[in-house]
């Protein structure tokens, strides 16, 4: 079985395989040259966006600051803390706190939802350790504010501490004031307002192991889209509250596959399209055309030579042995031919070209009367000659009879064929009785002539041919009723007619 690829089935997988180098070209430079140059901008961008945060961070810590000491000028917390100080500040919270640590004045309002909030900062009881949010840093700067990140009930908050005393620098001290802003989404956008990240703001919990934050270059290379990074927030015990997400979203590596990539694929699809036109029409379409010549050839039993101006070279070289083949075949057939109409032996016409020849003859005759003479030649005492000289001298005196007959035949229209055995079978066409007469009667003076010696032979001292014909008048005879098989059989009545009569004599009957 053939299972060799059709064209077709070429080009599908020649199809293939553009496309697979196509997507491994692309995977090769995202992975070796585009992710490396893009990695190396990233973590600088990166690395900006964090201390971005950081910076944002410290100054906000620092605008708290400020906000404390605005309110110890005005004298604050002798008053009522009213709700608009908590909107024109931006701030959730403030304590004020007595030198003895007890609570003067504490309110809670979210400056956005403007609902009041329930702080616990102060609650010394539960949490001695948030002494240390008030008191100032112990670092030898007594005015030096605390500030940083603490855990509350909403969520983890900033938060600025400072002490009051008469007057700013120096003098008795009058107690603590803090002021507190949460940590809201809000916030966290404003905050990431002027940087190049998005924040996000998640509780801690348990499963959570800081360690094993996200870090962009964490993920596998193929995977990487927006830079993402993590950051663990710790309150000012250095415990750990939130985490923080940052998202840089100016910093997003181009997705795998964009509107370039849908262009470069058309542009592929419509090259292998127009590529598959062109090669149908330069090589399939000729091949095609081949193929269905030779069909044809076979269906018509009929040679012929095939195209050799072909645009392929190839299909040349075929074309020319296809015709060298066809010139081959033609002889080979021209040759068995010649040999299925041709006696071996003496290399006269055989029988079976006689009959076609006969046939021939009796369609003349029946179509414009032209009649013929059939003639039987029998060699005389021929078992005797073989019995006597040996078969193979019985071969060459065959020959030898055939070429003698054969000369007395150089018309188309007349054959001379050996019938079988010893015997021969002519035909003269549109002649008369007189002249084939005169034929028979030379031949037999022939076979005296050539004398082919016979010494076993009762009839002479050479070998003698009897004769029988059949004379057919074209003018005489009904055509319409003739058999051929009745004139074969007069003619070898006549030729047993002359055996009886001695032999190496003629003998002729009309039909
Ligand atoms: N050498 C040779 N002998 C052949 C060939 N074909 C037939 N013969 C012989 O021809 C002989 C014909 O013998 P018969 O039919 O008895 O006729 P005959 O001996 O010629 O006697 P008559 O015809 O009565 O004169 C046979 O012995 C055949 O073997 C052949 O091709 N070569």
């Amino acid at each position: 079985m053939n299972t060799a690829p059709s064209i077709s089935q070429l080009q599908l997988r020649a199809f293939i395989i553009v496309i697979a180098i196509f997507v491994l070209t692309k995977v090769a430079y995202r992975v070796f040259i585009e992710q490396p140059l893009v990695e190396e901008t990233l973590s600088l961008l990166i690395k900006r966006d964090l201390e971005d945060i950081r910076h944002d961070a410290q100054r906000y810590l620092t605008h708290l600051e400020d906000i404390n000491y605005k309110l110890v000028q005005q004298n604050f917390p002798e008053q009522a803390v009213p709700d608009e100080l908590f909107l024109a500040l931006d701030i959730d919270g403030v304590f004020f706190i007595d030198a003895a640590l007890n609570t003067v004045v504490k309110k809670g309002f979210n400056h956005l939802t403007q609902q009041p909030l329930q702080f616990e900062l102060d609650d010394f009881d539960r949490f001695p350790e948030h002494k240390r949010l008030f008191l100032p840093r112990s670092n030898g700067q007594k005015f030096m504010p605390t500030s940083g990140m603490i855990q509350t009930l909403y969520g983890p908050a900033f938060f600025s501490s400072a002490q009051i005393i008469s007057t700013l620098k120096e003098g008795e001290n009058n107690g603590y004031i803090m002021v507190v802003r949460i940590l809201e989404q809000n916030f966290l956008d404003d905050f990431a307002k002027d940087g190049y990240a998005q924040l996000s703001l998640n509780a801690i919990s348990k499963s959570v192991n800081p360690d094993k934050l996200k870090h962009w270059t964490d993920i596998p290379v193929i995977g990487r889209q927006n830079p993402v990074n993590q950051l663990v927030i710790d309150d000012y015990f250095d415990k750990p509250i939130a985490i923080l997400t940052v998202t840089h979203t100016t910093s997003v590596v181009s997705p795998w596959f964009d509107e370039r990539g849908f262009i470069y694929v058309g542009i592929l699809m419509l090259s292998l399209l127009a590529w598959r036109v062109w090669a149908i029409k330069r090589f399939v379409t000729p091949i095609r055309a081949l193929a269905l010549q030779i069909k044809a050839m076979s269906e018509n039993l009929k040679l012929e030579k095939l195209n050799e101006d072909n645009k392929i070279a190839e299909l040349n070289h075929f074309a020319e042995s296809f015709n060298h083949l066809t010139t081959t075949v033609k002889q080979q057939a021209s040759k068995l031919n010649e040999q299925i109409y041709l006696d071996p032996l003496t290399q006269i016409a055989n029988r079976r070209a006689f009959n076609q020849h006969f046939t021939r003859q009796v369609n003349l005759l029946k179509r414009h009367n032209i009649g013929f003479c059939l003639i039987m030649a029998d060699v005389d005492h021929f078992k005797r000659y073989n019995d006597s000289l040996g078969h193979l001298a019985g071969d060459e005196a065959l020959v030898k009879v055939a070429q003698i007959l054969t000369g007395f035949f150089k018309r188309n229209a007349d054959i001379c064929a050996r019938y079988g055995g010893e015997e021969f079978i002519m035909l003269f066409s549109d002649v008369s009785i007189a002249f084939a007469e005169q034929q028979m009667n030379d031949m037999l003076a022939s076979m005296h002539e050539q004398a082919i010696e016979h010494p076993d032979s009762p009839t002479a001292q050479y070998v003698t041919l009897s004769l029988g014909a059949c004379f057919v008048d074209g003018n005489k005879v009904d055509a319409s009723k003739l058999q051929q098989e009745g004139v074969i059989a007069l003619a070898d009545e006549a030729l047993y007619s002359s055996k009886e009569q001695g032999r190496n004599r003629l003998t002729i009957k009309h039909y």
